[in-house]
């Protein structure tokens, strides 16, 4: 596997398991004695307590990547000694920190029969954890240190106002290109399950995918959607649509990949610029929960005008399909992703009956909604 370029075809031909862990419980809940009467209450603060420590992951990962921790350890196991020694800091510190990674499963920590412990890191976390790898998290580390904190710290101040402009209109999203060049990098790693479960789609409504097709990826960031798309089908060519400063990353991209002869990115508004007509698939990832209904009404026009008569468009996004009970992990999700929307200026996770009414006034209807790990994927065509 070359690193950094992992893509869904390498993951077909590697069978290694996957690996077990996940976020694993800080509140050890078996041991609360009495789950009954006032034990109730106890239970609760144990629960959210637990809630509000997540901090402290963002907090030690962040702080691990300042220090340049990841790149240290990306040349070999290393003690917390030598680490402080490397990064300009305190020993005693730097080995509390190292325990917080550990006790976050980011790195290993070997005991040493005499002497003090090395801490190590997998190749996967050194392909998470420093720039450069094809899904790398340092751009969401980056954003988070631009943006993210500031913005949660400040949520109650976005309910009182919710995201609206000086007429009162909700406005759309307001993170800017400068934080786009970092997060766009940083979020990478949700394309590969999205465009499996997408070939899946096309596979189960026997969408044809062997002819030569147009792909139109609306606000593409990286392009890697498309770029994995047109690895996965090579009759297909695709354009890319975005900002003058997140243009040349797609371009980089679509080099890296091997599909430049059939990826183009052109910088332009898509709001105010032409999408062409014609295109069999249109794209649009993490687009709609930037929007108000209004815009996002617009952007479902735009893709009639611009869709083929048997094209599809795809909406891979946060949507609610459950209104009522909103429990599933996409539902939940969601609903915790429209906050953090609400915190960064506009945008929300609308409901599967929102889009329904809107595909319908823009003459398209919905033919398939798909699960994927934070996403679904909404499938429409003309009506
Ligand atoms: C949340 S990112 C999603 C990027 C990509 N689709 C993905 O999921 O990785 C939104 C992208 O839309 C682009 N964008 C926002 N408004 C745009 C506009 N009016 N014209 C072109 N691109 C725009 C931004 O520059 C940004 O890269």
């Amino acid at each position: 596997m070359t690193p950094g370029v992992t893509t869904p075809a390498d993951f077909e031909t590697d069978d290694t398991p996957a690996p077990e862990l996940n976020i694993r419980p800080l509140v050890d809940n078996a041991l609360l004695p009495d789950w009954r009467g006032a034990g109730k209450v106890v239970h609760s603060a144990h629960r959210i307590y637990e809630h509000l420590i997540s901090l402290w992951a963002p907090g030690v990962i962040e702080a691990a990547h300042d220090l340049g921790v990841f790149a240290e350890l990306s040349t070999g196991p290393k003690t917390s000694d030598q680490l402080a020694t490397a990064c300009d800091a305190e020993q005693r510190a730097m080995r509390v920190l190292m325990d917080g990674l550990y006790a976050y499963d980011i790195v290993d920590r070997i005991p040493a029969d005499a002497g003090p412990a090395l801490y190590r890191m997998s190749e996967e976390m050194h392909e998470c954890l420093l720039p450069g790898g094809l899904f790398s998290l340092v751009g969401k580390i980056e954003y988070d240190r631009q943006l993210a904190w500031h913005s949660w710290r400040n949520l109650a101040d976005a309910v009182r106002r919710d995201n609206r402009d000086e007429t009162g209109s909700l406005q759309l999203n307001q993170i800017t290109e400068h934080n786009y060049e970092s997060l766009v990098r940083g979020i990478n790693f949700w394309a590969p399950p999205i465009v499996e479960a997408l070939r899946g789609g096309f596979e189960t409504l026997e969408w044809p995918t062997d002819r030569p097709a147009s792909v139109l990826d609306i606000g593409c960031g990286t392009g890697l959607y498309s770029q994995l798309l047109l690895r996965a089908f090579p009759g297909w060519r695709a354009t890319g649509l975005e900002a003058p400063n997140i243009a040349p990353i797609a371009r980089a991209q679509a080099e890296r990949l091997g599909v430049a002869d059939r990826f183009d990115v052109q910088v332009r508004d898509f709001w105010t610029e032409s999408w062409g007509s014609d295109h069999d698939l249109l794209v649009f990832v993490n687009i709609f929960h930037l929007q108000t209904p209004e815009s996002a009404q617009e952007l479902l026009r735009r893709s009639k005008e611009a869709l083929s008569k048997d094209g599809l468009v795809c909406i891979a996004d946060h949507l609610v399909t459950d209104e009522k009970d909103a429990k599933s992990i996409q539902d939940r999700f969601a609903m915790l992703f429209a906050a953090s929307m609400l915190a960064t200026g506009g945008g929300d996770a609308f409901l599967l009956d929102d889009y329904d009414r809107w595909l319908a006034s823009a003459g398209l209807r919905r033919v398939a909604v798909l699960d994927t790990p934070m996403h679904r994927i909404l499938l429409a065509g003309h009506a």
